[in-house]
């Protein structure tokens, strides 16, 4: 008998609709461990999560604890927990009082018991000493702190978490990820994580389920999701850009694909089967610092446009990483530059490749040039994965 949490052949359908929100999956949480369900807006993760709880009957299939089904069940007699986008806590009462709510009537009754608890929780998530606070005074990430106490309050089996991090601005919902990872393993609480930001979902879970349109697609620790989607559809939800055939073995192709055949089947990092397909994500391509943009053409090169002097002095049409035996050696993989952007401290380059398409190469910080130049590649196998054909 398996222990956890077991969804199997679920189907939920709403009344009316022409497609199941969740069209038969099957799923298995261990205790102990952090699911996240990961997928695009309406792919029926909610869906699938309110019908673990209970709140949406089964048109299909069962859900089980401990190997004993519990379909039949009441939503309040499951021992599983919720916590939503908006933690819903109770105007009225104050932070002590919101997590006491969550406390079995034993130790809500017993005063000394009740407050050793609420402190403990409330040290838990990071709030220690608010037990007196309005919570009207809270901030948005405070106030879903204390629903995250009062919904570990009673231990529960399964804790259910509905996009709980979605309300909050991005550099507190990476903090509060972290965060919310470290409550659950310290408590070795069992949880199903809903959420349709990738990062998210590989900063709290052990495990990672990939839904699209009502079915599950992958199910996997995030490295492994990461190193190994199971398809197209999988990586370009986690991101990946471009997808590149690998060509028959001593195909004629351009060098920019064979240096991608190459650097991949030499780092090990996936494998490289004819047939299948790389899908590259943003650094695939990296700028080689050491050579020198060639200019756009000089009728296309918006420096000219705008008086400013090129930051190249290779002669347009020179040789791309030109200047020496070094550039001669790996220059030979090139793209033309669409656009320089900072993002997150990081110098990206829309590239075109050839043979590849447009993909965001990565530069040096404060690496810059002209739209239209041409610039030496060199590949970077780690953001490479290889899918089945
Ligand atoms: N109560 C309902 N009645 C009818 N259709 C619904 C209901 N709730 C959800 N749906 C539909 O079921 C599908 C799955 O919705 P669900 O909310 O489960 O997706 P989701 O992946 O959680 O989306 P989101 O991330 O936007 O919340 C969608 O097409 C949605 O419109």
């Amino acid at each position: 008998m398996s222990d956890g949490l077991q969804v199997a052949d679920v189907v939920v359908r709403y009344a009316g609709a022409a497609a199941a929100a969740v069209d038969g999956v099957d799923l298995a949480v261990p205790t102990g461990e952090v699911l996240a369900l990961l997928g695009p807006s309406g792919c029926g993760k909610s869906s699938l999560l309110r019908a673990v709880a209970g709140l949406e009957p089964l048109t299909g299939g069962d859900v089980a604890w401990d190997g004993v089904s519990v379909a039949e069940v009441p939503v309040h007699r499951r021992g599983f927990g919720l916590l939503f986008q908006d933690g819903q806590l109770f105007a009225h009462r104050d932070v002590a009082g919101n997590v006491a709510y969550g406390l079995p009537a034993a130790v809500r009754r017993d005063r000394a018991a009740r407050t050793t608890r609420v402190a403990e929780l409330l040290d838990l998530v990071g709030l220690p000493g608010t037990e007196r606070r309005d919570v009207a005074t809270l901030s948005g990430g405070e106030r879903q702190r204390v629903a995250l106490a009062r919904a570990l309050a009673p231990r529960p089996r399964l804790l259910l978490l509905d996009e709980p991090l979605s309300a909050l601005d991005r550099a507190l919902r990476e903090r509060l990820a972290l965060d919310l990872r470290d409550v659950l393993v310290a408590t070795g609480t069992t949880a199903l994580f809903v959420t349709h930001d990738q990062d998210e979902a590989f900063a709290v879970a052990d495990r990672v389920a990939v839904m699209d349109s009502g079915r599950l697609l992958q199910v996997a620790p995030p490295a492994a999701l990461w190193a190994r989607p199971a398809s197209r559809r999988v990586a370009q939800f986690l991101g990946y850009e471009a997808f590149v055939d690998v060509p028959a073995t001593g195909a004629v192709v351009p060098a920019a694909v064979r240096a991608l055949v190459d650097a991949v089947g030499a780092a090990g990092v996936a494998p490289v089967p004819t047939g299948g397909v790389l899908a590259l994500v943003a650094g695939a391509f990296v700028v080689d610092p050491t050579t020198t943009p060639a200019p756009p053409p000089a009728d296309r090169n918006p420096a000219h446009l705008l008086g400013v002097e090129a930051v190249s002095r290779v002669p347009v049409g020179g040789v791309v990483g030109g200047g020496g035996e070094r550039g001669a050696a790996r220059g030979d993989v090139s793209g033309v530059v669409r656009a320089v952007r900072s993002r997150r401290g990081r110098t990206e380059v829309v590239v075109d490749v050839d043979g590849v398409g447009t993909v965001s190469a990565l530069a040096p910080a404060g690496w810059t040039c002209v739209p239209g130049a041409r610039v030496a590649l060199q590949v970077d196998a780690a953001a490479v994965a290889g899918l089945p054909g």
